[in-house]
């Protein structure tokens, strides 16, 4: 690193100046990881809108052709407006984004480290980022999967988005890990609940809904799980049920099996997930400390003498 690299001291504040002086300012709204924009006891959360939201705008990529991936396009209406895209988690989520994005820090590198934010800070192991996206400037063809869909259809899918079967279940799983279904979005999967803490009418996929861990597994192999895509009432828009099932179970059990093996394993597929972008679009190298790192530097000629003002970012301490 030789200063100034304006690219990459923005993406690296981004990245690790979350919160105080300087700070970038994301991970204030995943703190505490159940923090929602709009309402406290809704049942709903911005982590939960920020992986999801992260999800739909990736899973417009095909392999065969290098479009769509990870480029913020779903911040346009006409994708939002698409029934594969019910809700309003994506517009919640790009309050943030917008404020984490800059001249430098694009809108899908900032959605992108939305993702990584939100698996850090509550619950998950640290992710590797890289910057460089680049925003899309129209909306990208249709391609996200839908609780109706049927099997085929989602292997289908999911192999044009560059994921394998396996992937698929790990990745499912690993998103739900998150947030649930709202009945105002799926009105058919999920009814009213009646429930002050949940005046949104979420119904979620595992018992800890706004942390990263297996539970989303273990409830699921132990049969104990009120997941509203796999014991949903109507068993057609059971689309975890069917995904989770269609190895045998096999992976759902490895991941019930093993915290850690789950970790690794949404890390890994996490990452993918990010750094799914169109073709042609290199990706920087994964972000990094800048050791002793400069900020804010100004000259300055004031009677008859140059002046050099800023502040020096001094390594971090161990505590
Ligand atoms: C076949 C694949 C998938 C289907 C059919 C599916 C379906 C759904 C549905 C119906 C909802 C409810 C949305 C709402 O009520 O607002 C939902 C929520 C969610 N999905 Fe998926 N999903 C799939 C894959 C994924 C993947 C791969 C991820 C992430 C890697 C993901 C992350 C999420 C998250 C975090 C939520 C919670 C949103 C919230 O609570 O605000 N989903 N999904």
């Amino acid at each position: 690193y030789t200063w100034p690299s304006p690219t990459l001291e923005a993406l690296e504040a981004a990245r690790f100046d979350q919160l105080g002086f300087n700070s970038v300012q994301l991970a204030p709204f995943i703190q505490p990881c159940n923090a929602f924009l709009f309402a406290d006891n809704s049942g709903r959360s911005n982590a939960a809108d920020w992986i999801r939201t992260a999800y739909h705008d990736m899973a417009t990529y095909n392999v065969a052709d290098g479009t769509g991936g990870l480029d913020a396009s779903i911040r346009f209406g006409v994708e939002q407006a698409r029934s594969e895209n019910v809700g309003d988690g994506f517009n919640n989520t790009f309050i943030p984004v917008l404020i984490a994005s800059n001249r430098y820090v694009g809108v899908a590198d900032a959605l992108a480290l939305a993702l990584v934010m939100v698996v850090e800070n509550c619950g998950g192991l640290e992710m590797p980022f890289r910057g460089g996206r680049i925003d899309a400037t129209e909306p990208n063809a249709p391609g996200v999967p839908e609780p109706q869909q049927d099997l085929d259809s989602h292997i289908a899918s999911f192999a044009r988005q560059g994921f394998t079967q396996t992937d698929m279940i790990g990745l499912v799983a690993c998103g739900h890990t998150f947030g649930g279904v709202q009945h105002a979005a799926f009105p058919t999967i999920v009814g009213e609940l009646n429930d002050p803490q949940d005046t949104q009418d979420v119904a979620h996929f595992d018992t800890t809904f706004v942390h990263f861990d297996n539970n989303v597994a273990t409830e699921y192999v132990s049969g104990t799980t009120q997941n509203p895509l796999v014991v949903g009432f109507n068993d057609t828009t059971n689309s975890d049920k069917q995904i989770f099932g269609s190895d045998g179970n096999a992976t759902m059990r490895s991941l019930a099996d093993s915290p850690s093996l789950f970790s690794s394993t949404c890390t890994e597929l996490f990452t993918r997930m990010i750094d799914t972008v169109p073709s042609g679009v290199q990706l920087t190298d994964v972000i990094t400390p800048i050791p002793i790192k400069p900020a804010n530097v100004e000259l300055t000629l004031a009677n008859d003498s140059i002046n050099v003002f800023g502040q020096v970012r001094p390594p971090a301490v161990e505590h």
